[in-house]
């Protein structure tokens, strides 16, 4: 048998981590080297020898975590969500001068949500209309979520790429935030609801036809077939990557 990669997880205390924790430690070609949450020092992970880290931490620290792991020489499989293009940047820039260095951000690893988003994609081009909710459990401290924000940015390509305009709305006063943010020129909504796990709605309308493409993760175990296909791929794709797509072909 090849040698196993060695894996180091980040934020190993929280919902995500602990979750990972576990799958890493079930996979036959992984093996979990270094487990840190808040107060560890970052330094363990080169110190165990993990060859990839994992993070599902806060959008307060993800970044800054990145920028040393790549400064070490580590490739990073980023989960955690509150990314914006400035901070991409700054990782792109970093990785130009550690050739060799992998990062993959993806704001979901559910197989589901990244097809949910090929098919908005195909379909945003057809319709008059689109605007995206997503829904999620209450202890999320980020809104909109980072799957809705990617998802909207790519219905807004796709419109943008057909020449297709706004949305009709002729909304004009209310009250604030009725009618959610906007990205890209999509409408996204957040609900939180205590129950949920972490689902998303892409809604689609013309005269006299709606399309609902709606994905739900259930469960924390239904990011792990998309972690760990990170993971395993994130050596040997140099330099930074967004979103799971590329990895599944499907971007
Ligand atoms: N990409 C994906 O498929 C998914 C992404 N997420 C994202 O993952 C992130 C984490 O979500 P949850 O696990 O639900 O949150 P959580 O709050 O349960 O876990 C976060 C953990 O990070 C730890 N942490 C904080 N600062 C740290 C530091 N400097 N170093 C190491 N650990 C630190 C916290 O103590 C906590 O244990 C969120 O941004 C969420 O949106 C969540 C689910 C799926
Ligand atoms: O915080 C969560 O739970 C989730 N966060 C990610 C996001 O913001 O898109 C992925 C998934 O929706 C679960």
């Amino acid at each position: 048998m090849s040698e196993r990669i060695r894996v180091a997880v980040l934020g190993a205390a929280g919902r995500m981590g602990s979750t990972v924790v576990q799958a890493v430690e079930a996979a036959d070609d992984l093996e979990l080297v270094a487990s840190l949450d808040a107060s560890d020092d970052l330094g363990a992970v080169t110190a165990a020898g993990a060859q990839v880290a994992v993070d599902f931490t806060v959008p307060s620290v993800t970044e800054a975590n990145v920028h040393a792991l790549v400064d070490a020489g580590v490739h990073v499989v980023v989960g955690t969500t509150g990314w914006d293009d400035a901070a991409l940047g700054r990782v792109r820039d970093h990785l130009a001068d550690r050739p060799g260095v992998g990062v993959l951000v993806a704001p979901n690893f559910a197989l589901g949500a990244v097809l949910a988003l090929a098919f908005a994609r195909q379909a945003a081009r057809w319709f008059e209309s689109a605007e995206v909710v997503e829904l999620h459990h209450p202890n999320k401290v980020d809104a909109p979520s980072g799957t809705a924000q990617h998802t909207a940015r790519a219905i807004g390509a796709a419109r943008a790429a057909a020449g297709l305009g706004a949305s009709p709305d002729a909304t004009s006063t209310g009250l604030d935030g009725a009618r959610g943010s906007v990205v890209d020129g999509v409408h996204v909504h957040a609900v939180r609801l205590r129950g949920l796990v972490a689902h998303e709605e892409i809604l689609f309308g013309n005269a006299g036809e709606q399309l609902t493409i709606r994905h739900d993760s259930f469960d924390r175990v239904s990011f792990m077939p998309g972690v760990l296909l990170g993971v395993r791929r994130v050596g040997a794709l140099p330099g930074l990557t967004v979103g799971l797509e590329h990895v599944l072909d499907l971007g």
